[in-house]
């Protein structure tokens, strides 16, 4: 298939193509379209440049075309002789390895240019030698060792404009020599050379190379070969002989195999192109520094050519699309070989270069590469990264649940995860590059340090929160109870419940603290925090239970007034001592106050109690306060011995709470003793029993015989409700309240009285409605008034103290208008006795009967 390929390339090449036209431009494009179909630009150093030169119409053409098989335009013989290769033009040889490049250059001394215009043919000489390895030079035979040779200003021009190389390259002349003669070439050859010889030594030389013997530049061949015209047969068979001396020309020992500074295969056409803008120019032509610009230029164009392919290859791209979705395993392996492979490619291409412009170019495309896929590397690390701290993430959790301490599981998955991010950087790198990760690494570090640290900041404090909880459990409701019952012991009671929990709770976090391996002194902070917490727990509930201490007082007042001993309530029945029961709720009272107004840690015994009562109880504040407040020991804001922030209620405090105290139980106090009279005369109203008793027994008939007569009934009847509506009006039980004799003078000065008013609203009671309307029109305040009912008389031990001061005021104008006749409108003298009745009903609400309930009710 290749052999196909190169047979096809070298049948494409060997169409001829013009390289410089007879104006002297040059045609890169068609010279660019050449070199590729003639497949010359891959060979690398292995091709050689062939060029000849020679007069006009020599046969140069034909001579290359039967040499090489191109196809070089050739005059026609039978049309006489003039120019037909005009510039020069190019070809590949076919059937000659290696690649050979032959250029047929424009004859000299044409006539179409005129004598004097000698410039291109120099121009076009020193082309053909800085470019090609063999130059053929054609000759006729019969000019060897004639003065007037067509062939010496040739050769003049070739070693003059040679000069102008700086280090010219070894060229091979191989002088064809056309047209021989009977004269054995053995004897032409010394000839041709003395005369090449004496051109040579003519020719004026730079001091450099005065000296430098022709044998430096040049390999000078000689080769003679018969008419085209007349011996053809001879010719072309001579031709083909000469055609062997091409194969492998480059080899040593070869047609060229001295030559020097070749320009490779990809950069010929550029450094051609470049030579001839110089000589263009008339510039000197420095080869060596050509070759570097041909190197730096074809170099740079290779790794320009290369980059670009790294950037669309699919391989690549694929790398680059897969890492940013994740990290990719073995990524350095894959970017590392995608890199090889694009520097072997640039290595193979520019590897006939000058070597240290190839170098410094192949180190910038390294880099270009490098810099190109260096963020597919930074990414895959970062993906690393994430992963690193996830992976700790997670492994800390297990390593936690799995009951490990903390420390411990933070060292191991620090470790594990910080190894797998390190194996993974190891496996991102390339050999190509020198990355380092080593602050990556240094972050993924931090990271996992500072989720450490937070992790260990959120740990202490459930920790220390959950421990908190428990105290708060195990302080918060007992301590509450034990305020609740209040009492000589409560503080002792407080410390020993404080000091059995926190020892109970305490060395659980001890144990748990000791996992975080930092230090027995941290430790013991955070349990002496935790064991003040508990304090405070217990200060805060006595400080709040000191804030309600009036409310607890009256509490302890209510229970111990009102119920007795086996903590029944308490019936007020007359024969309490009223009097030694408030006394001794007011002590309990007090009792609870000097509990609560202080925080006694110590448990040390203090004198606040016995300066309360002493103070409180024995004397009366209201009393002493104006008259002996210099004396005073709660005339203070501090208790003796009490450091302040132990103090809950100040001793001043203590005296207005006490007073305040004081002034909202009095109430109940008096409500007892209210209850105790109303007891009494509900009591005393009827007859004892055994009076009852007779009366039945003696007035048995009486009673029978008022039984059985009607008209009696009625009698008594009328008579009773008359006797009931007296004793109303009259207020019987208030007239006898003072005594019977006292009574008794009272009704019968009422008696008369009373009876004609009562007897005025019965007889006022039959008039006409409208008459009644016109005499005894009823104050209209009054009515609605009466309908009011009396205030509730119970009162709670959670009575608030509105409810108290509304049970202190004074009766409603019902209630006063119903106990107290004299406020009352007085009745109608002609009122009915069941007009009475009814009037009678709202005195029953507050009669003592019912108002002794209502004091029972009180506790
Ligand atoms: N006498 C002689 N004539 C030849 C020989 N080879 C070719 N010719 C003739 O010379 C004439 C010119 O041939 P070309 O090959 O075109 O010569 P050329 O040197 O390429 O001509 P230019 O390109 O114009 O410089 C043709 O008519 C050929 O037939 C030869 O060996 N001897």
């Amino acid at each position: 298939m290749a052999e196909v390929d190169a047979a096809a390339a070298a049948a494409a090449g060997a169409q001829a193509v013009q390289l410089i036209d007879g104006e002297g431009e040059f045609a890169g494009e068609s010279a660019e379209r050449f070199m590729t179909a003639a497949g010359v630009a891959g060979c690398g150093l292995s091709y050689a440049v062939v060029s000849i030169m020679g007069p006009q119409s020599s046969g140069k053409s034909t001579l290359l075309n039967l040499l090489f098989g191109t196809n070089f335009r050739e005059m026609d013989a039978f049309r006489g002789r003039s120019q037909t290769t005009k510039g020069i033009w190019m070809a590949r040889c076919v059937g000659v390895e290696p690649c050979t490049v032959v250029m047929d250059l424009e004859g000299t001394d044409g006539r179409e240019r005129g004598e004097d215009d000698t410039a291109f043919e120099k121009q076009s000489s020193l082309f053909a030698l800085a470019i090609s390895d063999i130059v053929l030079i054609n000759m006729w035979c019969h000019d060897i060792g004639r003065e007037q040779a067509a062939n010496k200003p040739l050769l003049k021009t070739v070693f003059q404009v040679m000069m102008r190389l700086f280090s010219p390259r070894k060229t091979t002349l191989l002088f064809v020599i056309r047209d021989k003669t009977r004269t054995p070439l053995e004897h032409l050859e010394p000839v041709l050379r003395e005369d090449i010889q004496k051109i040579w030594n003519s020719v004026p030389k730079p001091e450099a190379h005065k000296d430098t013997p022709l044998s430096e530049f040049f390999n000078v061949q000689v080769t003679a070969l018969p008419s085209f015209e007349e011996k053809e047969e001879q010719f072309r068979e001579q031709v083909q002989q000469l055609r062997q001396r091409f194969a492998n020309s480059i080899a040593p020992g070869g047609l060229a195999g001295d030559r020097r500074g070749v320009v490779p295969a990809s950069g010929f056409l550029f450094s051609s192109q470049q030579i001839w803008k110089i000589i263009r120019e008339n510039k000197d032509l420095d080869l060596p520094a050509h070759k570097v610009m041909v190197a730096t230029v074809r170099c740079d164009e290779i790794a320009n050519e290369r980059f670009g392919c790294l950037t669309s290859d699919a391989e690549w791209l694929d790398l680059e699309n897969d890492v940013q979705a994740g990290s990719v395993l073995g990524f350095g392996k894959k970017l590392g070989s995608i890199v090889e492979v694009h520097m072997e490619e640039y290595d193979k291409e520019a590897v006939y270069f000058d070597e240290a412009v190839r170098k410094a170019k192949r180190q910038l495309l390294e880099s270009r590469i490098l810099n190109l896929v260096q963020p597919a590397f930074q990414k895959n690390l970062s993906h690393l990264r994430t992963k690193a701290l996830e992976k700790f993430k997670t492994g800390l959790n297990q390593s936690l649940e799995s009951g490990k301490g903390f420390a411990a599981s933070v060292r191991e998955t620090t470790e594990s995860s910080l190894s797998e991010f390190n194996q993974g950087c190891a496996d991102s790198v390339i050999k190509q590059a020198d990355w380092d990760y080593s602050k990556i690494l240094e972050k993924v570090r931090r990271d996992i340090e500072d989720h450490a640290l937070s992790v260990r900041e959120s740990k202490l404090t459930e920790l220390t929160n959950h421990a908190k909880e428990k105290l708060r459990k195990a302080l918060v409701e007992p301590v509450e109870s034990l305020f609740d019952a209040a009492g000589q012991t409560t503080w002792s009671s407080i410390e020993s419940l404080y000091k059995r929990e926190t020892q109970a709770i305490l060395p659980e976090v001890f144990k748990a603290l000791s996992g975080f391996e930092m230090g027995s002194e941290f430790s013991e902070e955070m349990v002496s925090k935790l064991r003040d917490y508990g304090q405070s727990i217990v200060e805060n509930k006595a400080k709040e239970e000191a804030s309600k201490i009036l409310m607890h007082m009256k509490e302890r007042f209510t229970v111990v007034f009102s119920h007795d001993k086996d903590s029944m309530p308490r019936t007020w029945t007359g024969k309490e001592d009223v009097r030694a029961i408030a006394k001794e709720a007011r002590s309990a009272a007090l009792k609870l106050l000097s509990v609560l107004a202080v925080i006694r840690w110590d448990d040390k015994p203090d004198r606040i109690e016995n300066i309360l009562i002493t103070t409180l109880l024995d004397g009366s504040v209201a009393s002493k306060s104006s008259s002996a407040s210099s004396g005073d020991p709660l005339a203070s804001t501090s208790w003796e011995e009490v450091h302040p922030k132990h103090t809950l209620i100040t001793p001043a405090q203590c005296k207005s709470v006490w007073k305040q105290f004081q002034s909202e139980t009095e109430f109940t106090i008096t409500q007892a003793v209210s209850t105790q009279q109303a007891h009494r005369r509900s009591n005393g109203r009827l007859p004892p029993p055994w009076a009852l008793v007779a009366m039945a027994v003696l007035g048995f008939d009486e009673i029978m015989m008022l039984l059985r007569n009607p008209i009696y009934m009625f009698l008594l009847f009328v008579g009773y409700l008359l006797v009931r509506a007296l004793a109303v009006q009259l207020d019987i039980g208030r007239e006898f309240q003072n005594g019977m004799v006292p009574g008794i003078l009272s009704v019968s000065a009422k008696l008369l009285p009373t009876l004609q008013n009562l007897l005025n609203k019965v007889a006022t009671d039959q008039q006409p409605p409208q008459q009644q309307g016109q005499q005894h029109r009823p104050p209209a305040a009054e009515a609605p008034e009466a309908q009011q009912p009396p205030p509730p008389l119970l009162l709670s031990p959670k009575s608030s103290m509105s409810e108290l001061r509304r049970l202190h005021t004074p009766p409603s104008p019902v209630r006063r208008s119903v106990s107290s006749p004299s406020h009352s409108s007085p009745p109608s003298p002609k009122a009915s006795p069941r007009k009475v009745a009814e009037e009678q009903k709202p005195r029953r609400a507050v009669e003592p009967d019912n108002e002794s309930s209502s004091a029972y009710s009180i506790v």
